[in-house]
């Protein structure tokens, strides 16, 4: 049934219409029959009463003769009632046959011809006995042909029945001929209908059945996971529709489907992204961890803290600050930002709070004092180490990022930046507390000067560097005159505060490059970058002045204190601090040997040059 392509309704409606049809077409000819059988009685009644009338012709016929003929024998009137009663009768009946008869033209002849031979008999035979009879006059010659003319009106009365019957056989044999067709036709209708109905409902069933086994079977496959099945559309019944409508469905699942599988083909990509996004930070996070822990002094943190938040923050800028006093110190930045050197504490957020502060120009948040103006997201997280805040890492946004996007990655960054801030607040902590320990062992208890140690370290670094620079390094090695006499005259303790006030006066007399150290004793070096072997002995001088002419203030007493100074320089004097320090403590004992309160340098004990003081 594949070829009818019709709504299921429609099949439904045309398997029960054109069975109904065939049987309505069918029975109309039995219907006809039936609706005309009253006709048909009808007729049958008229054809018997047209046949009554024939007969009551012919009996006219025989009444007129015989009153004629019983006139003839008696001769008495009254025996001619008969014949004037049957020529009324008769003429009416043929009247009335004559209409009955309408259509009917053979019958209508023989009437005719039958009525025409009667006149004749009438007009030629009785009426002329009749007369004759009344005349008296003798008929005898007139019966033969009357009889004969009355013969043949009989005949044609019996030829008028025998036509009539006929006829009357006839149209009955064609009304039971026609009945029985239409019988037959109803029956043979009848069942070609329920054929054809049962066929039609067997092929729709079939068609449907075989749809839907098609329609299972696809949908069965879908189910099980193949999404690419799909039913192939045949007309425009429901079953189209519907197959139309799985398709789509199954189409939309197809594609939901692909999406669902993209997408989480792009989750896990990510997912592996992230997981290893993670696992680079935490190698790098524990990697930092290990080497902070390594650093020897704050700037190697700094340079490590440098290196790996490069790593884990590309494309960024930031500084690191940590707490200088009263104010964090810029240890180091990267990236584009033009971090300031210092920073007071009031000028960030987050050392205020002890909060991470988070800042986006576009959401017309807080920014930070130290915020430069071209920064559109930036990050604060406060390096907090025992409670205290003691510094802040800044982390700004890759320049290349919009508003939403820059807020976005500060977030995704936030919590890398405080565990890096962790570190590094621990970090820094521990080297401060160090480096304090170290300086503390650098320095001298009484006068707070470094020590010889620290002057070991300090002059073997700036003796690389005026090496690499090829610049001269001036050593002034002081010492106080008769300081053995004071300590014996005014005691130790006056002793210590000359040591602490001649300390102090060193310390103005030099800048923050230089250094001033108490090398043992009364005994103190001052190590001066960059200066010249004439400008080292001025300097040297000026100093030796500078406190011969200082009222030393001694438990209530103004006294004076002088100083014996050698001066060697490098490279000249040697190229190690000891070969330096040996012609520097030379030229001090010569300037003791030539009456203290002097200066004399290195060159003086080769005799080249003495200064007078
Ligand atoms: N008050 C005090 N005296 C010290 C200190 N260290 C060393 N001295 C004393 O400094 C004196 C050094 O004496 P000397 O080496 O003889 O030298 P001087 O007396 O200054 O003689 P010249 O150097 O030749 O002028 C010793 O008496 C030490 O006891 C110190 O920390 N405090």
């Amino acid at each position: 049934m594949k070829y009818i392509r019709a709504y299921l309704l429609l099949k439904l409606f045309l398997a029960i219409v054109v069975p109904s049809f065939i049987v309505v077409i069918v029975m109309s000819p039995l219907y006809q029959r039936v609706s005309n059988s009253a006709q048909a009685q009808e007729q049958i009644v008229t054809h018997f009463e047209n046949s009554n009338m024939i007969t009551a012709l012919g009996q006219y016929v025989i009444d007129a003769e015989t009153g004629v003929r019983g006139f003839a024998l008696t001769g008495r009137e009254p025996f001619l009632e008969p014949y004037f009663a049957a020529l009324v009768r008769l003429e009416q009946n043929t009247a009335l046959l004559t209409q009955r008869f309408a259509g009917q033209s053979q019958l209508l002849s023989q009437l005719e011809e039958l009525q025409r031979n009667f006149e004749l008999w009438q007009r030629n035979f009785a009426e002329e006995e009749i007369t004759l009879i009344r005349q008296g006059l003798p008929v005898t010659e007139l019966l033969a042909p009357a009889k004969q003319q009355m013969d043949l009106v009989r005949q044609q009365v019996r030829l008028l029945s025998q036509t009539h019957n006929t006829l009357l056989q006839a149209s009955r044999s064609a009304q039971i001929e026609q009945t029985q067709s239409a019988v037959l036709l109803a029956s043979v209708g009848l069942v070609a209908a329920l054929l054809i109905g049962l066929l039609l409902a067997f092929l729709i069933a079939y068609s449907i059945s075989a749809r839907v086994r098609e329609i299972n079977h696809v949908a069965t496959k879908v189910k099980q996971g193949d999404l690419s099945q799909r039913l192939v559309i045949r007309g425009k019944d429901e079953l189209s529709q519907l197959a139309d409508t799985f398709n789509a469905m199954a189409e939309t699942l197809e594609r939901k489907v692909q999406v669902e599988q993209q997408a989480r083909v792009a989750l896990n990509l990510q997912v592996e992204q992230l997981v290893a996004a993670k696992t680079r930070e935490s190698k790098l996070i524990s990697e930092f961890s290990e080497l902070l822990q390594a650093c020897e002094s704050i700037t190697e943190a700094s340079a490590v803290v440098k290196q790996t938040v490069l790593r884990l923050f590309s494309g960024s800028s930031g500084a690191l600050y940590y707490s200088s006093d009263d104010s964090a110190e810029c240890l180091i930045s990267w990236g584009d930002l033009t971090a300031p050197a210092f920073c007071r504490h009031d000028d960030c957020w987050s050392m205020r709070r002890g909060k991470n502060h988070l800042f986006a120009r576009s959401r017309h948040d807080l920014a930070c004092a130290h915020t430069t103006p071209d920064s559109n997201a930036a990050l604060c997280v406060p390096l907090l180490a025992r409670g205290d805040v003691a510094g802040f890492l800044h982390l700004c946004v890759p320049l290349h990022l919009t508003p939403e996007q820059g807020i976005s990655w500060l977030e995704q960054a936030e919590d890398v930046a405080v565990n890096i801030a962790e570190h590094i607040a621990l970090a820094l902590a521990n080297l401060r507390l160090r480096e304090h320990l170290k300086a503390l062992s650098f320095r001298d208890p009484l006068t707070g000067l470094y020590n010889r140690r620290y002057l070991d370290d300090y002059v073997e670094r700036e003796l690389a560097r005026a090496a690499r620079s090829s610049q001269p390094l001036a050593f002034l090695m002081l010492d106080i005159d008769h300081f053995k006499q004071f300590n014996d005259r005014y005691g130790h303790q006056a002793g210590d505060e000359v040591l602490l006030q001649v300390s102090q006066l060193l310390q103005q007399q030099i800048r923050s490059s230089d250094l001033v150290c108490r090398q043992g004793g009364e005994e103190f070096v001052v190590v001066i970058p960059d200066l010249q072997s004439a400008d080292a002995i001025a300097k040297a001088d000026a100093i030796r002045q500078q406190i011969a002419l200082y009222p030393f203030d001694i438990a209530g007493q103004q006294l004076g204190v002088t100083v014996s100074i050698g001066v060697a320089w490098f490279p000249a004097a040697g190229e190690t601090l000891e070969e330096i320090l040996k012609q520097a403590d030379s030229a001090l004992y010569l300037a003791k040997q030539q009456g203290r309160n002097c200066v004399r340098s290195f060159k003086d004990l080769a005799g080249l040059q003495i200064l007078a003081s």
